[in-house]
């Protein structure tokens, strides 16, 4: 797992300055500010449509800020495609984009994690690469609640099962900052605690942003709390205090304040 560069405790490892985002006539992202530290959990919350995963797509180099810059360890990632920012450890997880359904969960595991990681697969250099990589998917898949499943293709997993073989390949990826985009959807409710409690063990190994709809876990898991609402940056504060934020709980109205006001009942 990498650890916090020594030195890199004092400074943000992603840092968001000013960043907009226009699509045509409409303002998208509006001058968002943010850093994300080394080893916390950072959650992004917000209405649909507030621009969260517009968000994820700017970092990870999806699409190109309109103004500002997005800074990765103390650099302009302006330069820097999504491939390279990959590999340099800011690692997004994605939706079944590059996994094979007739393949075995291990394999497809493996063999993400090989592409991802640029060295991708080559029948020349042998298995040996293959068989540590699998070795790493057994790994992480024993301590999921994939646990057993490894065997199984793919495309018998059912929806929310083949979500989860993407966050293990990000983890499996030994990131430096992991954008998690709404990794309990279309899991079961033990299913979701599972991935909560496999998240939780991670914390402080490395930094994660985790756009979620189930407010509790992200209010269980993250240090810090980003809300955005129409693109703009209402809150940023810990998770007791955004509970309180009345600029929040107006976003959320008629939304999910029927949720924080359930999270704020736990916490009394
Ligand atoms: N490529 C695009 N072109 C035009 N508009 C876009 C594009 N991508 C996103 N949008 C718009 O930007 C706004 C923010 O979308 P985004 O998906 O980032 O929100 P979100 O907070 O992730 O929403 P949800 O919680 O529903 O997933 C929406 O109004 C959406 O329609």
């Amino acid at each position: 797992m990498n650890r916090p560069l020594p030195g890199a405790e004092a400074q943000p490892v992603l840092q968001l300055d000013a960043v907009d985002k226009r699509f045509g006539e409409v303002d998208v992202i509006r001058g968002v500010s943010l850093d994300v530290r080394a080893g916390e959990c950072l959650g992004l919350i917000g209405p649909n449509g507030a621009g969260k995963t517009t968000l994820f797509n700017l970092i990870s180099g999806f699409l190109a800020p309109s103004g500002g810059a997005v800074r990765y360890l103390g650099r302009d990632a302006s330069g820097l495609d999504v491939a390279q920012r990959a590999r340099l450890g800011l690692v997004r997880t994605f939706q079944k984009s590059l996994l094979f359904g007739s393949m075995n969960v291990r394999r497809n595991l493996a063999l993400a994690v090989l592409a991802r990681a640029g060295t991708g697969y080559r029948w020349w250099r042998g298995r040996a690469a293959l068989h540590e990589a699998e070795a790493r998917a057994d790994d992480w898949l024993a301590r999921s609640p994939l646990a057993g499943l490894g065997e199984q293709p793919l495309a018998a997993l059912s929806y929310g099962q083949q979500r989860l073989v993407d966050v293990l390949v990000g983890l499996a990826q030994e990131p430096r900052v992991l954008l998690l985009d709404e990794p309990t959807a279309g899991l079961s409710a033990g299913e979701s605690e599972q991935l909560a409690a496999l998240l939780a063990e991670q914390r402080g190994r490395f930094a994660m942003v985790l756009i979620s709809h189930d407010v509790d876990i992200v209010f269980r898991l993250c240090e810090r709390i980003a809300v955005l609402d129409l693109g703009q940056l209402i809150a940023l504060d810990t998770p007791a205090r955004v509970r309180r934020h009345d600029a929040v709980r107006a976003a959320y109205l008629g939304a999910q304040a029927g949720d924080l006001d359930l999270l704020q009942a736990q916490a009394a």
